[in-house]
């Protein structure tokens, strides 16, 4: 963490917009309550980050962006931190997880903290005698370096074997932002055009037909084709998880995990408005937020159910709906890249009624489909328990389907051949560059 000093500032009243910038001492006591708030309050990092800037209105624009690349180095390091600080037998607590930075030097802490009205306390004896003896980096072992909890970093060495130390970095890496453009309202080329003559880096995602790629973070609100509801966020491999349904007009099609409806807008556009498409989800605040995002993207064929779906869906729809898209609720380890904080919240005993929720929601979405339909199954993890053995699980115990071969189950569009051969998708952030997804697709054999 390198940090220049600034002529110390005086902080005119809170509230007010600072003539100063904020001194890194000032920075860092900053950097240390946000990472004291994420840590206790369990919170979002980009919440907590967010609401800081909110009350902390004598931050200007560079002591803010300043700030936020303290916190997101410091969560993005959290592993090697908290192997330092164990090593050194300390008690881990916030202010140690951010000092504890291999690359400044003691007395730079010394000076920093207990240096004015703003800066954090001053160090006592045992955060000094604690940073006085960090151990090598030399010999770390994986789990810091992936920056995971070391159950987690040995449950997903079955998922990425050679290419583990690769992939566990690109996990902890920064995502870029995709967006999924809306074909009710337009196409691929014509909002590259706008996004490029509104002056943001752009460039088409590469195995999806629908995505753009900003390798840089925009602001979406502010932008008339998000407003327009020409473009919405969606990571490319969330793209192509809704792609391999393949729903076409006139169909009946279910999305029965469809939450805040990020693929049930797709299915949408795919569909052309024409036929039916049921979004179900238990969690009433998750469905709430669809309604909007329908009217934007100007999707005009969506049935919403909410919690008690099921019993309702079975009676009028079991064994005819063309597709079922279970987006199920999993472990979420493969979107860590966006949320550096989340892999160590993560409780792997947790682990097991997860995966009886999956099987339950496998057998009741089969239910629903018809002979010779189709049953996407859809994991945002990269762990094996959630992906290929859920996939074994479901072919063994249902008899009726058969797994589809990507080649035949993509529409028209979907050409990159590393996503064509064998019957699952499994994207991994370093071979794919998108986020961890895993996707099956079923065929019900005809009656
Ligand atoms: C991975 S999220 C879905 C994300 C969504 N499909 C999207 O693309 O934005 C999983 C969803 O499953 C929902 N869920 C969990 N158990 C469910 C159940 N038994 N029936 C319906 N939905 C359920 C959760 O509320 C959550 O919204």
């Amino acid at each position: 963490m390198c940090m220049t000093w600034r002529s110390p500032a005086k902080r005119r009243t809170i509230g007010r917009r600072a003539e100063a910038p904020m001194t890194p001492a000032a920075r860092l006591a900053a950097s240390i309550e946000i990472i004291a708030e994420i840590l206790q309050r369990a919170a979002a990092a980009d919440r907590v980050v967010t609401e800081w800037q909110r009350r902390s209105r004598f931050a200007g624009a560079k002591d803010r962006r300043a700030v936020a690349e303290m916190v997101y180095a410091v969560l993005r390091e959290q592993g090697m931190r908290r192997w330092r600080v164990a090593a050194t037998g300390a008690e881990l607590t916030p202010r140690l997880l951010v000092l504890a930075d291999a690359a400044t030097p003691l007395h730079v802490w010394r000076d920093l903290c207990g240096n004015g009205t703003y800066a954090p306390p001053a160090l006592d004896e045992t955060e000094i005698a604690a940073l006085s003896k960090l151990p090598s980096d030399e010999d770390a072992p994986l789990w810091a370096r992936a920056n995971l909890p070391p159950e987690v970093a040995e449950m997903v060495q079955a998922t990425f074997g050679a290419d583990t130390e690769m992939e566990l970095a690109a996990l902890n890496g920064r995502a870029p932002l995709d967006l999924r453009v809306n074909t009710l309202q337009g196409n691929r080329e014509m909002v590259l055009e706008q996004l490029r003559a509104d002056g943001i880096a752009a460039a088409f995602t590469p195995m999806s037909p629908l995505g753009i790629r900003l390798p840089e973070r925009v602001r979406l609100d502010m932008n008339s084709l998000y407003r327009d509801g020409l473009i919405e966020p969606q990571d490319e491999a969330a793209q192509l998880a809704g792609l391999l349904v393949d729903a076409k007009p006139d169909e009946t099609v279910v999305d029965l995990c469809a939450g805040a409806g990020g693929k049930t807008l797709l299915l949408a556009a795919a569909m052309r408005n024409q036929g039916v498409l049921h979004a179900c989800d238990n969690d009433p605040r998750r469905l709430a937020r669809l309604s909007p995002r329908l009217e934007r993207a100007h999707a005009r064929n969506i049935v919403i159910r909410d919690a008690d779906a099921m019993p309702d869906l079975l009676r009028e729809l079991e064994g005819n709906a063309d597709r079922v898209l279970l987006d199920v609720p999993c472990s979420g380890s493969g979107t860590w890249r966006r949320n550096p904080e989340a892999r160590w919240r993560y409780d792997p005993a947790s682990l097991d009624e997860v995966l009886r929720r999956q099987r339950g929601l496998l057998s009741d979405g089969a239910k629903l489909v018809r002979p010779g339909g189709r049953l996407v199954y859809a994991t945002c993890s990269i762990l094996p328990a959630e992906n290929g053995e859920q996939a074994d699980w479901f072919l063994a115990h249902h008899a009726e389907f058969t797994a589809l071969p990507l080649a035949e189950a993509w529409p028209a569009g979907v050409t990159d051949q590393r996503i064509r051969s064998g019957n699952r998708l499994v994207l991994t952030p370093y071979r794919h560059g998108t986020d961890g997804f895993f996707a099956a697709a079923f065929q019900r054999g005809q009656a």
